[in-house]
């Protein structure tokens, strides 16, 4: 699996429970195409319209024409204020946000934690001061990691005359940082090419950008339930990518659901009861998470994993077929596989996705809904159900 979000958030913020909520699935869609998986990572899936619903009949690898495109999500442990340096579980993160193209941040909007993560009163902490913790425990992480090796750093630029973004980009490779995200960063910065006269504001000022860029963030305002009004829009105001969650009310769903008390389908706004003995304490939860879903429209949390995914990081899904008339495999399944790709992908890039030697012996694409034949520099659209021929089989 090619996609991995992490959940960060300080303790008590909900991030144990948006993950076990998120990673809980029904078995019918739990056909996951890997076995070992870590206690600290699961799969969770973005849910789209399955192209099936274009032809006559379903094929069969999605609910009712909802297709659920699996992901990774891990559960980024340790991330309190004071992390960078040595705090809390240390830097036991690190491996873990490494492996992340793109950050949960899981905030408790209703405010009743304090900056640690300690039980107060509804609303007696600002939430966007979250915010701002996380985003400064990233950014100085890095600038920790740089300031460590400047000597190597400055060595490697002005002794060895290598570029500035190759070296930077090696010494943040364990941070999960590319060269061309570096490069991007840069650009953003008016920085002298002698990096001896760099301050050291200006290195924190570049980590930033490189933040921001390696590992683009959306905001779960969690606890929505329970969060002051003020607060979910103080948190609006505080991100591009904000979405009110309720962790808890997707958790007793979704486990809900898992029995056969109710029938539940991710993120939509209702739920029917489908058992006949539910507790009177039972009865009453679910009451309160309806008319919670009324106001809301839905928990937030699939809406969450949709915009991380296709908005924040900007991925498309495309479908490899093998017989562009009827969309199947060589073993006739039909869309049997669907591919989160960055968007403005080539049919190319594509064919190396499903493999490398497909991609080495790329001679041609097709457009299995419009027969159209595709270049290899054609850039692929969402929702693309594509053949790929190519000299190798
Ligand atoms: N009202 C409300 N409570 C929530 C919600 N999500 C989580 N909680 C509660 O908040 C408390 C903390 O939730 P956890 O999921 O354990 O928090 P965490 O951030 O993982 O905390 P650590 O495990 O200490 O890192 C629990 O009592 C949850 O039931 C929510 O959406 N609404």
């Amino acid at each position: 699996m090619s996609m991995t979000i992490g959940l960060a958030g300080k303790p008590n913020s909900g991030k144990s429970t948006f993950f076990k909520a998120s990673t809980l699935a029904d078995v019918e869609i739990a056909n996951y195409p890997f076995t070992t998986i870590h206690p600290n990572k699961g799969v969770t899936y973005v849910r789209v319209r399955c192209p099936c619903m274009e032809r006559d009949h379903r094929c069969g690898n999605c609910v009712e024409g909802v297709r659920y495109v699996p992901i990774e999500l891990i559960d980024v442990a340790g991330l309190v204020p004071g992390a960078h340096m040595g705090k809390g579980l240390g830097n036991t993160f690190l491996d873990d946000l490494r492996q992340a193209q793109a950050i949960i941040h899981v905030i408790d909007a209703a405010g009743c934690t304090d900056i640690e993560g300690n039980p107060i009163d509804i609303g007696c902490h600002d939430p966007v001061e979250d915010v701002e913790f996380l985003n400064h425990e990233i950014t100085m992480w890095m600038v920790g990691i740089l300031k460590r090796n400047w000597q190597k750093v400055s060595r490697k630029v002005q002794g060895e005359n290598l570029k500035i973004e190759r070296v930077l980009a090696e010494q943040l490779a364990g941070a999960g940082v590319e060269e061309p995200q570096v490069i991007e960063s840069l650009l953003m910065t008016k920085l002298d090419h002698n990096i001896s006269k760099w301050t050291d504001e200006e290195i924190i000022d570049l980590c930033d950008k490189i933040r921001m860029i390696s590992k683009p963030m959306i905001i779960a305002a969690n606890k929505a339930d329970i969060a002051p009004v003020q607060n979910l829009e103080k948190l609006k105001e505080a991100g591009r990518f904000v979405v009110s969650t309720s962790a808890a009310a997707e958790l007793a769903l979704r486990s809900a659901s898992k029995t056969g008390a109710i029938k539940y389908d991710l993120g939509e706004s209702d739920f029917s009861i489908i058992t006949q003995d539910l507790s009177p304490a039972q009865q009453k939860a679910l009451d309160s998470i309806r008319s919670f879903l009324h106001k809301m429209h839905n928990t937030g949390i699939q809406e969450c994993i949709n915009k991380a995914v296709f908005e924040l990081l900007d991925l498309i899904v495309v479908y490899p077929v093998e017989d562009e008339g009827k969309w199947t495999d060589k073993q006739g399944r039909m869309l049997p596989d669907a591919f989160l790709m960055k968007r403005g992908s080539n049919a190319h890039q594509l064919a190396f996705k499903v493999h490398s030697d497909i991609g080495e012996g790329f001679l041609y694409a097709v457009d299995a809904k419009t027969k159209m034949r595709l270049g290899e520099k054609h850039e692929l659209e969402n929702g693309s159900v594509v053949k790929i021929v190519s000299t190798a089989k």
